[in-house]
């Protein structure tokens, strides 16, 4: 039988380092800070170290098999986009055959992990964000409206309300806030890079923002988005969830977000829109030390 019909038991050896980038490693290492500060924060103490360990590297496969799938579905569009044309599978170091076989594997161990040793409640949502992001993202909405990161932009806000959920195998309000925070980050975040891309998209005819309306509506929703983004991070202090450490440390991120937000609304489309795309990232890193920063200021002194 022929090598190139690729069937699974006639996968090739396997490229680590193809497989290791088919799971947006950066993406996911930030979504795994998330959650850990979700769990940190689930309890005034130290959280037990079975289900913080298990539940962090089961959220982690998840988010690496949903990231390696969206590689899967992508991989005609990323091949004619110059931002993706590299990526493992348009280049061809690993087979699509080898990449599903992989998104399926990390996704099952994942599931696997924490349905068994977490819980089954944060196994389910975690399944839920990698269909969400996999399927209702990738599959349908980002090809179908303008609006497809707003939506699809709840998968990836979930992980600090799957880290919360396995400590405390419920859920309640403030981790809920702390998805808002960053379901409410992602359209800066990511239009930011679309405005910067804007022909990448166009050319393969998927209707990001920028595309369908324009660089200067999307400045516009922007700088909406980061004023909202703004009041948002204030509820954790407002509802007496965190505090004054955690106000001063948000107000600071957010002042640099708007001014740079800002400085894309009456500048440079680039280079400004690269510049605020490369902090929103800096920005939601730090801002979830500070939460953890001031929650164990809290508990301890
Ligand atoms: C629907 C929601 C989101 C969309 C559409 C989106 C879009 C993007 C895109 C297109 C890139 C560039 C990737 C590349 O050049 O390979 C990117 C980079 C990045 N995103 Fe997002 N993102 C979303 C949500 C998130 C979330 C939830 C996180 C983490 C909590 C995140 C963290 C990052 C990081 C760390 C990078 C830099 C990756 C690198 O340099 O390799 N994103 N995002
Ligand atoms: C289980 C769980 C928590 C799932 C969350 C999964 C996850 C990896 C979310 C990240 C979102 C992201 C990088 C979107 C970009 O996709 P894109 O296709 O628009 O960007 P691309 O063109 O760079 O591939």
């Amino acid at each position: 039988m022929s090598k190139s019909l690729n069937l699974p038991w006639q996968l090739e050896q396997p490229d680590w380092r193809a497989l290791y980038k088919l799971t947006k490693p950066k993406v996911v290492a930030l979504i795994v800070l998330t959650a850990v500060v979700g769990s940190c924060l689930a309890t005034s103490t130290l959280p037990p170290l079975l289900p913080f360990i298990l539940g962090s590297l089961g959220i982690a496969l998840m988010s690496g098999g949903a990231a390696a799938f969206n590689h899967c579905i992508d991989q005609e569009a990323d091949a004619r986009m110059a931002r993706t044309h590299n990526r493992p599978l348009p280049s061809g170091s690993v087979s699509p055959a080898m990449a599903l076989a992989w998104a399926c594997l990390l996704s099952l161990l994942g599931f696997v992990i924490l349905y068994a040793w977490v819980n089954p409640l944060t196994a389910w949502l975690t399944a839920a964000s990698l269909v969400g992001y996999a399927v209702v993202y990738t599959l349908w909405l980002k090809r179908a409206t303008p609006q497809n990161i707003v939506i699809g932009g709840l998968a990836g806000a979930m992980p600090p309300l799957l880290g919360w959920t396995a400590i405390n195998n419920s859920i309640s309000a403030e981790p809920l806030l702390l998805v808002m925070i960053i379901f409410t980050w992602t359209p800066p975040h990511f239009w930011a890079l679309a405005i910067a891309r804007r022909d990448d998209y166009a050319k393969v005819n998927i209707p990001m923002l920028p595309v369908t309306h324009g660089i200067k509506f999307t400045k516009n929703l922007i700088m909406l988005y980061s004023v909202l983004l703004f009041a948002v991070c204030c509820l954790p202090f407002l509802v007496g969830m965190s505090g004054l450490p955690y106000l001063v440390g948000v107000v600071a991120l957010n002042a640099i977000f708007l001014k740079k937000a800002w400085t894309l609304y009456r500048g440079n489309d680039q280079s400004d829109a690269m510049a605020l795309f490369g902090y929103s990232i800096v920005y939601l890193m730090l801002l979830f030390v500070v939460l953890l920063a001031d929650h164990w200021i809290f508990a301890w002194f």
